[in-house]
């Protein structure tokens, strides 16, 4: 092994959590030694950040050569070769292409893959980078039938948005949107999927994955489908079948059905279809069969820490994420996590959970870097707001979507009580209350709510005597708390 070369800051990971982690730890002390250290060829980057109250906020993610960050910062250094090695007794790492890097304190920030229902089946896709994105996209335009697994983030937008191709959705739960949404708001979101797709009028600000990018290998984020088109091989719009309450049984392929017993079953639900005519087949636990062309795994990430972390003792959460404290500090010493990669350990705030999203990697990232800065000048630091409330806006079938605080009464058991308010088509407008105190709420439409109910969860009044007419129409709730 040659001498590691000394460098005070080392991270791991160009995604969103390392360039931010990357970016506050050069602004802070401007004189140190940074080392960016990444598997792919480009760096993510946050460009247009608003605040769009306390604790919304809202940007866009640029896709970027490295030497954009060096020009910025000129103590930093950025390495594009995967780190296959870490020895956190030594300090040191070692990179794939056998460069060695000692640290002083380490941030790692290597995000999340697809935790796919099978594993090397040729059938069976995960969405996760530009890579895979691309390979969706050439299997897709030439597929009459897929079959999305999965009921969070990648599956509502893969339904929505796919077009020339017949989709079945199979989900575990009694509705759609699960991870992020409750029946009521799945309710209200349907009859979308039911609808032909509204013109999109504004092209989109972000810059699109088209098929020149290579991979990064960092994880894609909002409006990676715009820069892409999703359509398959038929001359038909939309057409999307919900299984409720079912997960996989088996996947086939067409070799395997040849012999197999379910055999006679497939093609059953669609008797027009050879059996033949389909590459593979999906038995779910409902007893239907489905052949299509390939199989979409959108079922959650797995943290990345395989293989380069083998050999030290760190402590892993039970989603395989890196344990960290509230000062995104890993078991092992000098050594930091931030992003999809760690799993926060801390005592959280009430109104706040962790998920795996691109608000929470900038987030983590940038208050690992604050932490990691904070501690080699012996300087004092406290958890960040960013953690007290949880606070997401995304779209969803096109639908602007705020989520706040508890918006699912995650862990209050039945100690909660629901207000809500839906116009169909226009608006579902969900309030979470615990005590008389707001403590979540699912905001679906332009309802121009986010920042008074934000308010009203962080300032915790007792709203009993408002009843309902907090969520009362004919009532500007704004007025009525200022
Ligand atoms: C299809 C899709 C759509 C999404 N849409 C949204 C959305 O609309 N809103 C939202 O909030 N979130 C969304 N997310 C989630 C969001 O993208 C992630 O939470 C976020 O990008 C995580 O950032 P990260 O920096 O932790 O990890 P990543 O972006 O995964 O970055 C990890 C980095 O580590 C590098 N790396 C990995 N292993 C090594 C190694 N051994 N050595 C060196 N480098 C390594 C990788 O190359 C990469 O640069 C989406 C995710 C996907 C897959
Ligand atoms: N607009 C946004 O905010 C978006 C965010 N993302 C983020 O990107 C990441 C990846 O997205 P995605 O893959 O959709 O992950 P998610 O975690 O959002 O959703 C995974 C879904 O798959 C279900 N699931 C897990 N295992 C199985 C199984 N074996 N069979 C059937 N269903 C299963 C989960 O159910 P259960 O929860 O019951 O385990 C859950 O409904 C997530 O962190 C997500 O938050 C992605 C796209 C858009």
């Amino acid at each position: 092994i040659p001498a590691a070369c000394g460098n005070s800051f080392v991270i791991v990971g160009g995604g969103i959590a390392g360039v931010t982690c990357v970016e506050q730890l050069s602004s802070q002390i401007p004189s140190a030694d940074v080392a960016l250290i990444t598997a792919g060829p480009h760096i993510k980057a946050v460009a247009n950040y608003k605040q769009v109250s306390r604790a919304l906020e809202e940007f866009d993610v640029e896709e970027r050569p490295s030497s954009v960050l060096e020009e910025k910062f000129p103590n930093l250094t950025v390495i594009h070769s995967p780190v296959k090695s870490l020895d956190t007794e030594s300090h040191s790492l070692e990179t794939t292409d056998g460069q060695v890097f000692g640290y002083e304190k380490l941030c790692i920030c290597s995000g999340g893959r697809p935790k796919l229902l099978t594993q090397d089946n040729p059938y069976v896709l995960g969405i996760r980078d530009t890579d895979s994105a691309q390979e969706f996209q050439k299997r897709l335009s030439k597929a009459r039938r897929i079959v999305v697994v999965g009921n969070g983030g990648i599956a509502l937008e893969l339904v929505y948005e796919v077009e020339g191709c017949e989709v079945i959705w199979a989900v575990k739960d009694k509705a759609i949107g699960n991870t992020f949404f409750d029946a009521g708001a799945a309710q209200f979101l349907i009859p979308s999927l039911e609808a032909s797709k509204p013109e999109v009028a504004a092209p989109c600000k972000r810059p699109r994955y088209t098929t020149e990018d290579r991979a990064s290998g960092s994880a894609l984020g909002p409006d990676w489908h715009e820069g892409i088109v999703l359509r398959g091989a038929e001359q038909v719009s939309r057409r999307v079948s919900v299984e409720y309450h079912c997960e996989v049984e088996k996947i086939f392929t067409s070799e395997e059905l040849l012999n197999s017993p379910v055999k006679s079953d497939c093609g059953k639900n669609f008797p027009s279809v050879s059996i033949g005519s389909w590459p593979v087949c999906i038995l779910l636990t409902n007893g239907k069969t489905f052949g299509c062309d390939f199989v979409v795994s959108a079922t959650g990430v797995v943290p990345n820490t395989e293989p380069f972390l083998h050999g030290n003792t760190f402590a892993v959460a039970d989603d395989g994420g890196l344990r960290v404290d509230d000062h995104m500090r890993t078991s092992e010493s000098d050594v930091y996590a931030a992003g999809d990669v760690c799993t926060a350990c801390w005592e959280h705030s009430p109104l706040w959970q962790q998920m795996r999203l691109w608000t929470q990697a900038r987030q983590m990232g940038w208050y690992a870097g604050r932490c990691m800065a904070a501690h080699v000048l012996s300087e004092k630091i406290e958890l960040d707001f960013c953690f007290e409330l949880f606070s997401h806006i995304t779209k969803f079938f096109n639908y602007k979507v705020v989520l706040l605080g508890k918006f699912n009464g995650q862990g209050l058991g039945s100690e909660h009580e629901l207000l809500v308010r839906c116009t169909k088509g226009q608006e579902y407008v969900k309030v979470v209350l615990s005590n008389g105190r707001m403590v979540g709420a699912v905001l679906i439409g332009e309802t121009d709510l986010e920042e008074t109910f934000e308010n009203l969860i962080l300032n915790q009044m007792d709203l009993t005597p408002y009843g309902e007419d907090l969520l009362n129409p004919n009532i500007d709730i704004e007025d009525y708390f200022d």
